[in-house]
């Protein structure tokens, strides 16, 4: 659906990591993971309009982020073809927490590179698009992918895995934790055994990273004591966010309506697919 001025609407959901495992460092200092990431229907909505003179202009650039810099930008030069006039103006609706674990910038940014690949009608299989996403996050290979998936590698070898319809309070403490400083802390786990996706059933499971957030940050502390008592709750990718599942849509806006109003939540409902998941071949 095109609006007034001519920008198109493309969802950019976010994901949640049910659990968070380090296995390994490389020589380069990125750490080996093994995660389950799972796509849930909350999410930024990028306006795209396209233009023939060359440029990418980006209309409202996030407070703290140069626009050169914003994902959104740095996904469209990267697959601007040298020499192209095929352009693009982008605003985004931002409603994901930034700096929360639930990959909006890393979203964003492969939303930008699905619908350009079509819209600058470039034919650029799924495949390459998840190889040059790579170099702008680690996250974004996986939205490329658009199935949730059991992830390995720093985060670009993805198998696909079926997750039944789920739902969860997702809260933002309202911190910003920093994603490198997490992965830098000496205390940090680099060890835990190694999973097959074929032991997924029944493993028991957690986010290496939250001690870590958890000692920095009393904020994720304390929101967490405060979901445990729904649940098995924690945090998702470096936090901030924290995570709990609950039966219903209903039970988590019942608890998300008890909750103090300083605190900020989302009920949210798994997806199967990323919406945009036919973009790409
Ligand atoms: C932990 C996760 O949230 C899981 O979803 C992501 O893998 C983090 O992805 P991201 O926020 O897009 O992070 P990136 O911009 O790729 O990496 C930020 C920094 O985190 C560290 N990093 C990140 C991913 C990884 N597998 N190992 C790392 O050591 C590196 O120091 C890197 O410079
Ligand atoms: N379009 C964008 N949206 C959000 N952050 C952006 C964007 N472009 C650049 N950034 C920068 O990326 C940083 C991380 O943002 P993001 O919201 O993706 O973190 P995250 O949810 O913790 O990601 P992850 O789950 O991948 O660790 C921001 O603090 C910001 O400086």
């Amino acid at each position: 659906m095109v609006d007034e001025q001519g920008f198109a609407a493309y969802p950019a959901p976010a994901k949640l990591n049910l659990f968070l495992h380090i296995v390994g460092r490389r020589q380069d200092g990125y750490h080996l993971l093994q995660s389950v990431f799972q796509l849930i229907d909350m999410h930024d909505t990028i306006y795209l309009r396209l233009r023939r003179d060359g440029q990418i202009v980006h209309h409202n650039p996030l407070p703290g982020v140069p626009a050169e810099l914003d994902l959104t930008v740095r996904a469209a030069r990267l697959l601007q073809p040298k020499g192209s006039d095929w352009g693009v103006d982008i605003r985004v609706d931002k409603r994901l927490p930034m700096g929360g674990g639930v990959g909006g910038g890393s979203s964003d940014a492969a939303t930008v590179l699905l619908a350009l690949n079509q819209l600058w009608q470039l034919q650029h299989s799924r495949v390459d698009l998840m190889a040059l996403g790579l170099s702008l996050g680690a996250d974004v290979p996986f939205f490329i992918f658009g199935q949730n998936a059991f992830v390995e590698g720093i985060g670009e070898i993805m198998t696909p895995i079926e997750t039944p319809p789920r739902y969860f309070v997702v809260l933002h403490p309202q911190v910003h934790v920093s994603t490198p400083e997490i992965f830098k802390d000496p205390l940090l786990t680099r060890n835990s055994p190694s999973i097959k996706v074929g032991d997924l059933e029944g493993a028991v499971t957690r986010n290496d990273l939250q001690a870590c957030a958890v000692r920095k940050y009393p904020e994720i502390a304390e929101q967490l004591n405060l979901l445990q008592q729904f649940g098995d709750a924690r945090m998702t990718g470096s936090g901030s966010c924290i995570f709990v599942e609950m039966p219903s849509q209903a039970a988590a806006n019942t608890v998300l309506c008890g909750l103090l109003e300083s605190i900020n939540g989302f009920a949210v409902q798994t997806l199967n697919r990323h919406p945009l998941y036919e973009y790409a071949k």
